[in-house]
């Protein structure tokens, strides 16, 4: 199965094409006020009329009711909710019947501790990924740059898709994925050259990066 390369947090058109363009198999839009990169329900839709298919748009949200999740359904029609909150296993249940999307459930980490949450979660999601648990006083649960022990992962038994993000970058993303082996990388600080400002060439240096991995271990697999 090939590596699925996420672009978070993307909020210009000229950064977006420059994801699209580069390859990213997910384009993620965050509807979370406080962060720098939240967007409007018509900047979503724009944007997302500009994917055209070329990616997966996943939104991103934290602890949203459904009220804004039916807002973003209607702008962005997005492929995948990405639920980053504190969301239980019933409100997983609750939002894939109601809205008919798969949805990537973010789980924290910072100790070994943190993954007793899997089996309820995996029962449900689609997809799992893995970031760096938030510090107590951050004003957001994600999209801070910092990464987590990816050793914590090394002997994870979970029988569905996980991405690892948090922290990552050009230039840590090939161990990232060597210890985790996850199936998908996620970013977006490590592609901005300040607070919720993309920089297309650090996207493409983070996609090139991932993708010579991929290309590294199939040819070790075929071997
Ligand atoms: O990106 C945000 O601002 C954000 C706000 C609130 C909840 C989650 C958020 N981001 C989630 C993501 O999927 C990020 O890509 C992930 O946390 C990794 O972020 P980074 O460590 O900055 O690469």
């Amino acid at each position: 199965m090939s590596l699925l390369v996420k672009i978070c947090g993307l909020s210009t058109r000229e950064t977006l094409e420059t994801a699209l363009d580069a390859g990213a198999d997910m384009v993620g839009f965050v509807f979370f006020l406080p962060s720098p990169r939240h967007l409007s329900l018509e900047l979503g839709r724009d944007l997302g009329r500009q994917v055209q298919r070329r990616a997966l748009k996943v939104a991103l949200t934290v602890d949203a009711d459904d009220a804004t999740l039916d807002n973003i359904m209607d702008a962005l029609s997005p492929d995948i909710f990405q639920l980053h909150g504190k969301e239980s296993v019933a409100r997983l249940r609750d939002i894939k019947q109601k809205f008919g999307r798969p949805v990537m459930k973010a789980v924290p980490v910072a100790t070994s501790a943190d993954l007793a949450v899997l089996p309820g979660y995996a029962a449900v999601a689609d997809r799992i990924l893995f970031d760096a648990r938030a510090p107590k006083d951050a004003t957001r649960p994600g999209g801070l740059g910092e990464p987590f022990d990816w050793h914590l992962l090394e002997n994870l038994d979970l029988n569905l898709p996980y991405m690892v993000s948090g922290g990552l970058h050009a230039d840590n993303v090939t161990e990232a994925l060597r210890v985790t082996r996850a199936g998908g990388v996620d970013v977006s600080s490590g592609v901005e050259s300040a607070s919720g400002v993309k920089d297309p060439e650090m996207i493409k240096a983070f996609i090139r990066a991932a993708r010579a991995t991929q290309d590294a271990s199939q040819e070790l697999s075929v071997r």
